[in-house]
């Protein structure tokens, strides 16, 4: 049996890697940009309550169940930042290579470069489901000042797992998909639906 879903995002690199997971799994998966749904906001100082946004935005606008991410990098020494704000570190409009230099500007000057990355998604059987169902995932690495790899997006050029001596641009999708933040949700989300 397939189902159909709403992918909530507009970040391509998202959608490839949900994409791998879930249609193997018999998703019809359909990206909100599809539908012409426009990017929600995501006001909050949580990641769970802009997921739960993004998500019941797609669904409202489409009447479909939807899938939403909302994810970033957490920096220690930066007392997690950018954290929730990831995507638009370095000011709007978002650009992956403006946020990067940012980053590594501000850390500069710390030796403790351990971050992670973190993902929460949530999905919804219609806009107004009082059950949405959650999981999250977590991955740790480091910073690194040069960058490394051409896969990915966002911020994996300069994110670095030493058990691997590789940053996650340098993975092929279908190991960061095994390792990832993003990965690891996803495959507890599927369990919580069965
Ligand atoms: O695996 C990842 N590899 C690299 N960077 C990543 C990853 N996962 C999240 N990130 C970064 C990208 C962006 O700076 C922020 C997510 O921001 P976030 O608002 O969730 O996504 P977005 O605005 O790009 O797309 P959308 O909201 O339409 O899903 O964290
Ligand atoms: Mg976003």
């Amino acid at each position: 049996m397939t189902q159909r879903l709403i992918l909530a995002s507009n970040n391509a690199g998202k959608l490839k890697e949900f994409g791998d997971i879930l249609a193997p799994l018999g998703f019809t998966l359909h990206a909100q940009g599809e539908f012409d749904v426009p990017e929600a906001e995501e006001p909050f100082a949580t990641f769970v309550e802009n997921a739960l946004e993004k998500a019941r935005h797609a669904s409202r606008l489409t009447g479909l169940p939807a899938l939403a991410d909302d994810s970033g990098v957490c920096v220690n020494a930066l007392g997690g930042a950018p954290g929730v704000w990831s995507a638009r570190f370095a000011g709007e409009p978002k650009s992956d290579a403006r946020n990067n230099q940012k980053l590594i500007a501000d850390l500069e000057a710390h030796a403790d470069k351990s971050a992670y990355y973190y993902c929460v998604l949530v999905y919804v059987r219609h806009a107004d489901d009082p059950q949405p169902v959650i999981a999250d995932g977590r991955w740790n690495g480091e910073i690194v000042a040069e960058a490394r790899g051409t896969g990915g997006f966002g911020y994996d050029p300069h994110f670095f797992i030493p058990s691997l001596g590789k940053c996650t641009a340098e993975l092929t999708p279908l190991e960061k998909n095994a390792l990832s933040h993003r990965g690891q949700a996803l495959r507890a989300l599927v369990e919580k639906l069965k």
